[in-house]
């Protein structure tokens, strides 16, 4: 078994009258001779059996020869054992095979694990004595678990369907924060044409969905609803390769490579019968300390090998599908939408058919994607229609109420402006559009893109579930689905146990968070929820609203609650006050905390200084702490003392919206003497602690996040303008102007 697993050694070392292990230097034994020609000799059966082919060079990837569950080396050994040496990216244990591969983050993790580990010895379930490791480089991983079963019938895979320069022009028409009505945008009339004539679909597609994934993300095995879709689904993989499986109901499975700008038609059987989905495989985790299997995103994706060698230089081998890192892939998914009910061939999985078989109740209808409604139409809105959310019928159809991954959902803008003759005198229409566009440009700056930065400090200070955030999860009825929209780090996915609580926030480190404390979130916007009309029984809006830049977006935030809220739901909204001081009290934001000091050039000085009110001029201290969403501001953070803030770079400009000039910098911890402001974040690197000397403090970056700070009655008054709804009640919570909404 150790023969024909053991990889040569690097040729240094083969041929040198020394070589290093454990990092010394060692005279080479007779016995380490032998090695090496054993070595050598399982090297070339190694390549010609399975096609691994180890390289001189340090990489990040490390064939793990004679320790594999093919010789009884269990995986969690390796993971132990691996893990350590730095960060592990993926363990492929292929099954059966007496080695693995290990690939780090970084070249020199798995250098430094070759030349630490090249010679240990490890437990075997099946041999009587110690194993003996050998670890060499490898340029890439193969990938063992075959891709070439048949294909499902119906399937087709168009390799190179489209180009490079249509594949750029498709993605960066992409506009991820606004819902477009329309159908299939004229851009993908060629492709449709070309698809109609060649015969791979009947019908001509009138929605598009696309879906977007980073790496790690997935789509949970389904079957696209047969009521609402016709025969003939189309998905062009764009960006990056990937990996579907399809499975039958009777067990078989095929697991299908996606190219890069491959056409993937699903027909007749394969479009009714088999689910689709892919998915973050369970044997590749993230290791070090913290690693958990389970939660593990896929950071590789299978592609296609390279060429093979020239023959006669006995590295011929199988030519299978081999790892490589994976990047954001983006589907465009074309559907025809159903007019009348579906009559396929298999009843068993045929929700229009669903009187006649045992069929899976409407329960089990994922909330994330709106079931096209039957008055749709031939131009249904291209961005509400999530892939997950289709119900899952297949042999993998759990009953999931949401889906497992996130992906994010994009509407298809046009490049320039429509020029419809209705629009061309329609100024107020255009300056309501360029309004938009310049609020969203300002949120994209200063909101998203500062919580993707600040995502995992930001998280480290978010701990404790506000009380009264808490008692409102807490006290729906049992079995209630609830969709807390901006979820931040998850702090209230887990409150409720009879309830079903997930997630969304438009930032995929806090979202990535919440997956790794095991909870379902998703990346999406506040105003574009991919979340099924009517689906939910409540939603949590905490400290979200208040980071969008106009009263109309704020408005529109407000009905997508509402939207996806069942007659009766009631949506929980919290916003930042104007107000931090209400009926004689300071909020927490404004007070010290206990025995909180700030050291300042001259010595200590309270955190909060003289400033009792909104306008107090005097209030001198500037505090060094974040300013941080009230709700949540539940840690301690850094004393350290404040530099004014430097000022941001400038936001572009917002018609409507004020610039720079008018957009003050706010001092933490001090009164808000504007509603419209730029919060700084000081920026705490992991290992930063909060008393840590100055000088690592200054050279923190500090983030500005907007805000539109609520006055008084201004979150009751633009919740009457919501059609449907009515305000239960509204209340001040430290420092927050709080609703509970009703949707009637
Ligand atoms: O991303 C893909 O290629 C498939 C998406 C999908 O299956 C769906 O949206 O239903
Ligand atoms: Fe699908
Ligand atoms: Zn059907």
């Amino acid at each position: 078994m150790e023969a024909a697993a053991a990889p040569p050694s690097p040729r240094g070392r083969a041929e040198g009258a020394g070589h290093e292990r454990g990092g010394r230097k060692v005279r080479e034994t007779k016995a380490d001779r032998k090695g090496e020609r054993r070595r050598r000799k399982a090297h070339l059966t190694l390549l010609r059996l399975d096609g691994v082919q180890t390289v001189d060079h340090a990489t990040q990837h490390l064939l793990i020869a004679n320790g594999g569950l093919g010789n009884g080396v269990a995986r969690t050994t390796l993971l132990e054992l691996m893990g350590a040496q730095g960060h592990l990216e993926a363990l492929e244990t292929p099954r059966g095979r007496p080695y693995a591969f290990a690939s780090f983050s970084r070249v020199h993790e798995a250098e430094g694990a070759r030349r630490k580990l090249d010679g240990c010895s490890v437990s075997s379930a099946v041999a009587t004595t110690p194993v003996t490791l050998h670890l060499c480089h490898v340029e890439r991983v193969p990938i063992q678990e075959s891709c070439t079963e048949a294909l499902p019938p119906g399937l087709k895979l168009i390799p190179d369907c489209v180009s490079s320069e249509y594949e750029d022009q498709l993605l960066s028409c992409l506009d991820w924060s606004r819902q477009q009505p329309t159908g299939v945008p004229t851009m993908c009339d060629e492709l449709v044409d070309k698809c109609l004539s060649a015969g791979y679909i009947q019908h001509r597609p009138n929605q598009l969905t696309v879906n977007q994934y980073q790496p790690g993300q997935g789509i949970p095995p389904h079957i696209d609803t047969h009521s609402a879709f016709e025969d003939g689904i189309m998905s062009l993989s764009l960006g990056a390769s990937t990996v579907m499986e399809f499975r039958h109901p009777d067990g078989s499975h095929a697991s299908v490579l996606l190219p890069r700008r491959s056409l993937l038609v699903m027909a007749g059987e394969s479009r009714y019968l088999w689910s689709h989905g892919y998915h973050p495989p369970r044997h590749q985790v993230h290791a070090g300390s913290h690693s958990n299997p389970g939660i593990t995103p896929r950071k590789f994706d299978v592609v296609p090998a390279p060429p093979p060698p020239p023959p006669g230089d006995g590295a011929e081998g199988p030519q299978g599908p081999t790892l490589a890192q994976r990047g954001v892939r983006t589907s465009f998914t074309f559907r025809t939408v159903r007019r009348e009910p579906c009559r396929c061939r298999y009843p068993s999985v045929c929700d229009s058919q669903a009187g006649q078989q045992n069929l899976q109740t409407p329960s089990s209808r994922s909330p994330i994607n709106e079931p096209l409604p039957s008055t749709a139409g031939l131009t249904t809105s291209s961005a509400t229609h999530l892939g997950p959310s289709e119900e899952s019928r297949g042999p993998d159809r759990v009953s999931r109420a949401v889906a497992t991954e996130r992906v994010q959902v994009a509407a298809f803008s046009h490049p320039g402006r429509s020029v419809d003759a209705e629009d061309d005198d329609d100024d107020d229409e255009e300056e309501e559009e360029e309004e938009g566009d310049a609020a969203q440009r300002l949120e994209t700056e200063h909101v998203h893109r500062v919580y993707e930065q600040i995502a995992d400090h930001f998280s480290s200070t978010r701990h404790s579930p506000w009380p009264r955030v808490a008692a409102f999860v807490r006290g729906l009825r049992p079995g209630a689905l609830v969709c807390d929209v901006g979820c931040g780090n998850g702090k209230y996915l887990g409150l409720a146990e009879g309830s079903y609580v997930f997630g969304c926030d438009r930032s995929a480190g806090l979202v990535g968070i919440c997956e790794q404390r095991g909870f379902q979130a998703l990346v999406c916007d506040a105003l574009a929820l991919p979340v099924r009309t009517g689906a939910c029984d409540a939603c949590l809006s905490i400290a979200i609203i208040h980071h969008l830049s106009t009263e109309e977006r704020r408005l529109k935030a407000l009905r997508e609650l509402l939207r996806i809220l069942r007659p009766g739901g009631r949506a929980l909204v919290y916003v930042w006050a104007l107000e931090q001081k209400y009926r004689q009290a300071r909020s927490k934001y404004l007070k010290p905390k206990h025995g909180e000091m700030v050291g300042g050039g001259t010595g200590p000085q309270p955190v909060v200084g003289v400033g009792e009110t909104a306008d107090d001029e005097k209030g001198t201290s500037s505090t060094p702490t974040n300013g941080v969403k009230s709700p949540c501001d539940d840690v301690a953070e850094s004393s350290r003392p404040a530099e004014p803030a430097p000022a941001p770079p400038e936001p572009r400009r917002a018609p409507g919206m004020p610039t720079r000039g008018h957009l003050p910098v706010h001092t933490n911890r001090t009164p808000f003497r504007a509603q419209d402001v730029l919060v700084p974040w000081h920026h705490r690197r992991q290992g930063e602690t909060p008393g840590q000397p100055e000088r690592a403090c200054e050279e923190a970056p500090v983030y500005h996040r907007y805000y539109h700070v609520f006055r008084e009655g201004e979150l009751e008054a633009l919740c009457a303008r919501l059609d449907g709804a009515r305000v239960l009640l509204s209340y001040y919570d430290q420092g927050n102007w709080c609703v509970v909404v009703e949707k009637c």
